[in-house]
């Protein structure tokens, strides 16, 4: 039997947000660009002519056109914590002494990439995205909702219709970096001096339809408000994210002691270069929610997580370098 308009529309919106999540969250392409533009248009023509149907969270909703004059302020009710950093093996080992001694038993830890870009809160109310906000000084921080809808790895819709705040990282690409200094330099503009500055300079844009240009991805790392979310460890925590809908880092590990911590690190100081996305250094973590809450925070940095930096990386990757996954 033929479908309705509304028919038409609804399984279009479906079929082109499955897409997306694969290609964007996933890095795994269902079908191929020239087939989901196709069925793009087919939906942008469907919505223009019935513009009743057309949903605010529809792929179509991805290209922005929003123009403020300034960002609003928002206030982060659960506040931002920082990290401390360390910078050797010799402070880790000391991190896991101080930790052992406080909870009277050996803990196991998650290591996380540290990915360099810029941290941002999601806010979600009955699974509907209802705020983006930068950390700012942790507390306030800056309205992004508009440029976070451009964002294509930031889910519009979750997978469950729950009241939830996640955090994480939003990134540039390194291809999409120098491709994006490459196309600024031939219009002598101002080159951004790495992908952090891009990816701010980027999502703190006032044209959100610039924001939608500039490729974006983001890594999702914490829940702020666990909602309804049952969950004992970070390893849970951020399996839970990606059922979520939402992009997580899969370089993550659980290590059950301090020297499979450091071979963590080590092996990512050597493969550093080849990541399409740039990294500071690795964020290690107590996996146990419940070790966590004995650990407590001090005034600004939890008690149960340090930040290992790298040095500093040498020349820029090429382009050839890096493997091509997004
Ligand atoms: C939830 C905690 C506090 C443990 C936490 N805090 C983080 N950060 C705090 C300091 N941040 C910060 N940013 C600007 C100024 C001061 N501090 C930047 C985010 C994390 C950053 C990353 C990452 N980059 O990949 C990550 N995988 N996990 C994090 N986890």
């Amino acid at each position: 039997m033929k479908q309705t308009v509304a028919e038409q529309i609804h399984d279009l919106q479906k079929k082109l947000t499955e897409y997306a999540y694969a290609y964007y969250v996933k890095d795994q392409p269902v079908v191929d660009d020239a087939y989901y533009d196709q069925l793009y248009q087919q939906l942008v023509a469907l919505e223009t002519a019935h513009p009743e149907y057309q949903t605010s969270d529809s792929p179509t909703q991805r290209v922005g056109g929003v123009v403020r004059k300034g960002f609003e302020k928002v206030v982060h009710e659960i506040p931002l914590y920082s990290l401390n950093d360390v910078f050797s093996k010799a402070e880790i080992i000391a991190f896991d002494q101080r930790v052992q001694k406080t909870l009277g038993h050996a803990v196991s830890y998650i290591c996380e990439l540290k990915i360099d870009g810029l941290s941002i809160s999601l806010k979600y109310e009955n699974g509907r995205l209802v705020r983006g906000a930068t950390r700012g000084d942790g507390t306030i921080g800056e309205n992004i909702t508009d440029n976070s809808k451009t964002v294509k790895s930031i889910p519009l819709t979750l997978t469950e219709p729950i009241d939830i705040e996640v955090r994480g990282e939003c990134y540039m690409p390194k291809a999409s970096f120098i491709q994006l200094n490459q196309k600024r330099e031939e219009e002598g503009l101002d080159i951004f001096a790495n992908p952090r500055n891009a990816a701010a300079g980027s999502i703190r844009q006032l044209d959100s339809k610039v924001t939608a240009s500039r490729n974006l991805s983001t890594f999702l790392y914490t829940l702020a408000d666990f909602g309804p979310l049952h969950v004992t460890n970070q390893a849970e925590a951020l399996t839970h994210l990606d059922d979520l809908g939402f992009r997580t880092n899969q370089e993550r590990a659980v290590c059950s002691t301090i020297d499979d911590v450091w071979a963590y690190i080590e092996s990512f100081h050597d493969k550093r270069s080849q990541l399409p996305y740039e990294i500071d250094g690795v964020v290690i973590k107590v996996n146990d929610f419940s070790d966590q809450n004995q650990l407590g925070f001090t005034v600004k940095a939890p008690r149960w997580a340090v930040a290992y930096k790298f040095p500093p990386e040498e020349a820029q990757t090429t382009i050839e370098e890096i493997e091509w996954t997004v």
